[in-house]
């Protein structure tokens, strides 16, 4: 049996991961961390300063993060530390503070994505071939998410991004417009912050006279929750080092 760790236990994510993890007959749930004490599904939640005596205690064999970047600074560190195999789905990471904790938690298997669902996985794909076929056409990007997101663009706007100036060449990425805006050779991106929103995230390709669009949408967290519980369970079976939804799906 693998024991997990959550931590951010009490948040959206941290909850329904619990739950999946229980019901996960190869997985075991073995306690929390988060910024306040107490017990989630009756096992303890600890606070970052009392993380590193539970693990001595608790010897879980992962973590699944799911919190804020700066928490993940601190608290991923620590378990790597103890020789904890990592699932980190926190975003919100300064290219800075990525470079620093990957750097810092080099020892440890980790599985660290922007977005854990099996759609999201395909959809980059499908966006990487559009973009290396329609270079000369206008992209804008273009993400919603609900009204509690502490970050933006989102971390999966940000991969989308990624993979297009992958394949396009580099070009300057313009955050909404106002006032006199002429279009140059650009990337738009485009936020949208309301109500319960899960996570939507388009990518249009404008020429004169056609516009091609390509959609996700995740209408319940439970696609990120799954895909973090595969993950979870494939982490300390690998070598020390980092990966991606990719090497867990076989993709
Ligand atoms: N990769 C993916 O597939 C997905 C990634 N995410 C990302 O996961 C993260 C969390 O999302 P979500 O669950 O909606 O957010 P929540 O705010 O609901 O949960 C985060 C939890 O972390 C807690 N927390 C804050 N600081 C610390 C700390 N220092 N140590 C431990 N816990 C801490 C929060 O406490 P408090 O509320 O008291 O501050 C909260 O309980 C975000 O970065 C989001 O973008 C989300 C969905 C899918
Ligand atoms: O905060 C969220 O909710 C989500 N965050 C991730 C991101 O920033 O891309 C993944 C998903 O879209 C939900």
């Amino acid at each position: 049996m693998t024991k997990v760790i959550i931590c951010g236990a009490f948040g959206r994510m941290g909850t329904m991961i619990a739950n999946m993890v229980i019901e996960n007959p190869d997985l075991e749930f073995v306690g929390g961390v988060d910024i306040r004490e107490g017990t989630v599904l009756g096992k303890p939640v600890v606070s970052s300063e009392n993380l590193a005596a539970f693990i001595d205690q608790i010897r879980p064999d992962v973590m699944i993060d799911f919190t804020i970047a700066a928490a993940t600074m601190v608290n991923a560190k620590i378990a790597a530390k103890k020789g904890v195999a990592l699932v980190i789905g926190t975003t919100g990471f300064t290219p800075e503070q990525d470079a620093e904790l990957l750097d810092a938690i080099k020892n440890v298997p980790v599985v660290k994505t922007t977005n854990f669902s099996v759609g999201v996985n395909i959809f980059w794909e499908l966006v990487r071939d559009a973009a290396s076929r329609l270079g000369d056409y206008d992209i804008e990007v273009i993400e919603a998410h609900h009204r509690h997101k502490k970050d933006a663009p989102s971390g999966t706007a940000k991969t989308i991004l990624k993979v297009i100036q992958e394949e396009v060449g580099k070009r300057e990425e313009m955050y909404g417009r106002e006032g006199m805006t002429e279009r140059k050779n650009e990337i738009g991106v485009h936020v949208i912050r309301g109500g319960d929103v899960v996570g939507d995230h388009t990518v249009q390709f404008h020429q004169n006279y056609e516009t091609i669009e390509l959609s996700h949408r995740a209408y319940d967290r439970a696609v990120f929750a799954r895909g973090a519980i595969r993950a979870a369970a494939w982490a300390p079976t690998a070598a020390p080092g980092l990966y991606t939804m990719k090497e867990v799906l076989g993709l």
